[in-house]
């Protein structure tokens, strides 16, 4: 069992001629381990390298500037985040990476940054990089694009309507992460990882990696099988709210980073997570539980969704409130 390339050429827009076919593979993926890569997807290689350099000019501040834009400082918790500051698998080594978290901006005045809800507000920039703001800008606003097609091909999988999800994507809670993944130690044993084993807590998330590879995804045969860059491809994963919206027929899969294959040269990647606005509800959709049965999950909003895994494994330790939490994993 591996990781399947789904095509989305004509699938792109509602109503596209393969978007059935497409639906049909998005529903085996999800039924499996809940990854999948996507090619021909719309964005284009250059907006997607543009997105690498910021990240190399990024974690190349030193590292004094760094701290002075720690995420720590931000009430939305964005900016960097230094190596060793997240433990995603418990069990595990805290993770050797560090990264730069940004997200959509919000206005001041807008109800949900007045009410302090987490991932509202505003980004941190280094001053040293004026560019930087508005190509992630324009990155976010083309993954969001993506990723509110990718919940229509969900709905159609799922013999719903393709505009079924369309309502729960204003306001959207989206961060996007920029990771730079230190070479794995010589003295490395089974407890260190670049990111521990973790499922995603969101809806959908978006990777765009380097050529290095080191991603790697647990089959649900319990396997761990590589993530394995593909030119032209990101990889999909879908997040814990799935399962929920689906009564646990897709599923949200535990993966691991280690950057073992890079000849000692860190590894970059590009997790984009897409969550839904703060009050979508997240419940089982039609056709998803069986007839006499109960849910296998009470119904939330996505905004309790986050803050609950958010309680569950990162917000003590950064300082964070229930309210002002933005990183996700
Ligand atoms: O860097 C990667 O390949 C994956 C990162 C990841 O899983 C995450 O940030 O949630
Ligand atoms: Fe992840």
């Amino acid at each position: 069992m591996s990781i399947p390339i789904l095509d989305l050429q004509e699938a792109l827009a509602p109503g596209g001629a393969r978007s059935a076919a497409v639906a049909a593979q998005l529903r085996a993926a999800a039924m499996a381990s809940g990854f999948f890569y996507v090619r021909n997807h719309g964005v284009s290689g250059e907006l997607v390298a543009r997105q690498f350099r910021v990240a190399h000019q990024l974690m190349a501040l030193p590292q004094q500037r760094r701290q002075a834009l720690s995420m720590q400082h931000s009430p939305t918790l964005r900016g960097f985040e230094n190596i060793g500051a997240q433990t995603l698998d418990a069990a595990a080594r805290p993770d050797l990476k560090e990264s730069f978290y940004c997200g959509m901006v919000y206005p001041d005045d807008h109800p949900y940054v007045r009410a302090g809800y987490q991932t509202y507000g505003h980004n941190q920039w280094p001053s040293e990089l004026p560019d930087a703001p508005a190509q992630c800008e324009t990155y976010i606003r083309t993954m969001l694009a993506l990723s509110t097609r990718l919940m229509q091909l969900m709905a159609l999988s799922l013999g719903l309507p393709e505009d079924y999800f369309d309502a729960t994507s204003a306001d959207p809670m989206v961060t996007l992460r920029m990771v730079r993944y230190p070479a794995h130690p010589v003295d490395a044993d089974d407890r260190t990882f670049g990111a521990g084993a973790h499922t995603d807590w969101g809806a959908i998330t978006i990777l765009a990696q380097d050529a290095h590879g080191g991603l790697e995804v647990c089959m649900p045969g319990g396997d761990w099988v590589p993530a394995t860059p593909v030119e032209g491809c990101f990889v999909v994963n879908l997040g814990d709210m799935i399962p929920r919206w689906t009564n646990g027929l897709y599923h949200s899969n535990p993966h691991r980073v280690r950057n073992l294959h890079s000849g000692g040269a860190p590894r970059y990647s590009i997790p984009f997570f897409y969550e839904p606005g703060y009050f979508a509800r997240i419940e089982a959709v039609p056709g998803t539980v069986p007839a006499g049965e109960a849910p296998r999950h009470a119904p939330c909003t996505a905004g309790e969704h986050l803050r609950e895994m958010y309680r569950k494994t990162y917000g003590l330790k950064t300082g964070a409130t229930d309210a002002t939490s933005a990183a996700s994993p």
